[in-house]
């Protein structure tokens, strides 16, 4: 029988597990990190998702700048401008191999990894694939996720991309077909179509992500200008047609049936928890219908010593806001007893127009029966909104009727991921009044007035 080891603290997974991880080690606890890739610490964020995606939506945005010199008065031979495919990916690969090796020198240094894979064989009792035994006092799942593939015919025999497979690349794709229009349909299909690919976009709802509806139907508007847009469809099977692939798809209730085209095929339908290979039944852990771990308000699981954060939980998929519920798991799991809360938890959709939020959109304002006053401003309503260009955006202000109290902030438009912190600030402080940001000086002219802008209307 292999030796049994004793942590304080033992972490499964080696992204945002990392948070859990470095809050114990700062407190002096004998950390143990389980990850199954050794090569890819930092997980999804740096190895798959954050960082190789936003590195290569940069080369997209240095592209637009060129396309649209013009307008600033500057003339530039566009049928000059070559774009390097192989040399972005590249890039765009260093800079994932630079943050996932910072991460593992850190790891290496601090913790004492495991990089094998991982599952319970007993309560509190981990066993690695490389026959290694861990127990702890406390333990921490952050396993993440991975892509989900809808079960459509034809799918595996004609094959697909995932997000995975497209940081792989080093040719570009002359056509794309993308089944989803959420994160990572924006996305990716802003890097590719503004890199010249012919994208066509695939998607059951009627409008492009999950956003306050105003947002999403501006967005939906703005992007369907560079991508053909499938909305309200459903994908029937996928089919080869020659060198090219593609989906044969059904157009509303009773529509037609069509079938959409391209050179490849990327499924971007949402994700799937990586909680099937833990053996979780060993530990009295729950799951819901789905496979996404139960939690309560302090992140522990049906298990008092097991807490469960980050994608794995299928609450907030985003990687600031793991990093917040591993630092807050740990606390509780060291007798603290905090809810986690995302009331002012926000987000960002890195694409054409650019989407930054947080809070209710309109619509939960209405599900939850809240009274409440709404302001929007445009970009082309501020100074600097005007030097810039006058892009087609605005900014949204849903405030509490009566408290003043904001519920939600919503932007569309240039720098909208920066710009939304100061409201998630104020959510944060005291009682979130709106107040706080009218009352604040904003430098002239800056893109921030459009904020403090839109708060002075419900003033
Ligand atoms: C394309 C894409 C772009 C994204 N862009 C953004 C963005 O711009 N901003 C943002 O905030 N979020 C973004 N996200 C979401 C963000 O990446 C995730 O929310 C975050 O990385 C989740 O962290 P996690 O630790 O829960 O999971 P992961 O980072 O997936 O970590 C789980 C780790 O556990 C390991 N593991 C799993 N099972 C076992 C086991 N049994 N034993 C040992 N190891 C195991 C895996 O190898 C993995 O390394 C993006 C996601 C994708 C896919
Ligand atoms: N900027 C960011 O923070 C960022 C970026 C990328 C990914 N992410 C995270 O990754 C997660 C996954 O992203 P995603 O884009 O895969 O998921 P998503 O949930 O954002 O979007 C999936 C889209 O696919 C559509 N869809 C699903 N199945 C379909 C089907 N069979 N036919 C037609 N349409 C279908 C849905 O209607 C939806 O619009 C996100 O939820 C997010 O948490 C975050």
């Amino acid at each position: 029988m292999p030796d049994v080891e004793h942590f304080d603290v033992a972490v499964i997974g080696g992204g945002s597990g990392l948070s859990a991880a470095y809050h114990a080690h700062q407190a002096g606890k004998r950390v143990a990190l389980i990850e199954a890739r050794s090569h890819a610490l930092g997980g999804t964020c740096v190895n798959r998702g954050c960082i190789p995606s936003k590195a290569l939506i940069q080369s997209a945005e240095v592209m637009k700048t060129i396309r649209e010199a013009e307008a600033f008065g500057l003339t530039l031979d566009q049928s000059s401008v070559r774009v390097h495919f192989d040399r972005i990916m590249q890039r765009m690969r260093e800079q994932r191999a630079d943050n996932a090796a910072g991460a593992k020198q850190w790891v290496d240094e601090a913790l004492t990894p495991f990089y094998s894979h991982a599952r319970f064989i007993d309560d509190k009792l981990l066993e690695t694939d490389d026959g290694q035994r861990i127990t702890a006092d406390k333990f921490f799942i952050a396993s993440g996720a991975r892509p989900a593939v809808p079960p459509i015919d034809g799918l595996e025999e004609v094959g697909y991309w995932t997000n995975e497979d497209v940081l792989e690349l080093t040719t570009q794709p002359r056509r794309l077909v993308i089944l989803g229009g959420g994160y990572i349909g924006a996305e990716l299909g802003h890097f590719f179509a503004t890199l010249g690919t012919e994208v066509t976009i695939v998607d059951s709802g009627r409008t492009l992500l999950s956003e306050d509806h105003e947002v999403s139907e501006l967005f939906t508007q703005e992007f369907g200008r560079k991508v053909w847009l499938c909305m309200d469809s459903r994908a029937e099977r996928a089919v080869r047609e020659g060198a090219g692939k593609g989906l044969e798809i059904t157009q509303g209730e009773n529509g037609e049936t069509t079938t959409v085209l391209a050179d490849e095929l990327l499924i971007a339908a949402g994700r799937k928890p990586n909680s099937d290979a833990l053996d979780l039944d060993k530990t009295g852990v729950e799951l819901d219908d789905k496979g996404w771990i139960r939690i309560d308000e302090a992140l522990r699981t049906s298990h008092p010593d097991i807490y469960a954060y980050g994608d794995i939980i299928g609450q907030a998929m985003f990687k600031h806001t793991s990093s917040y519920e591993g630092e807050l798991a740990y606390r509780n799991s060291q007798g603290s007893n905090e809810a986690v809360s995302y009331r002012a938890n926000p987000h960002a959709v890195f694409s054409d127009p650019q989407v930054g939020a947080v809070g209710l959109t309109e619509h939960e304002c209405q599900q939850q029966g809240l009274r409440y006053r709404v302001a929007k401003k445009a970009y082309a309503d501020v100074a600097k909104g005007k030097i810039v260009g006058a892009p087609p955006g605005f900014a949204k202000l849903l405030m509490e009727e009566g408290s003043e109290r904001i519920l939600g902030f919503h932007m569309i438009g240039p720098q909208a991921a920066d710009l939304v912190h100061e409201v998630a600030v104020a959510m944060n402080a005291g009682d979130a009044s709106a107040a706080l940001i009218r009352n604040t000086i904003h430098i002239h002219p800056t893109l921030s007035e459009l904020v403090r802008g839109v708060f002075d209307e419900l003033g």
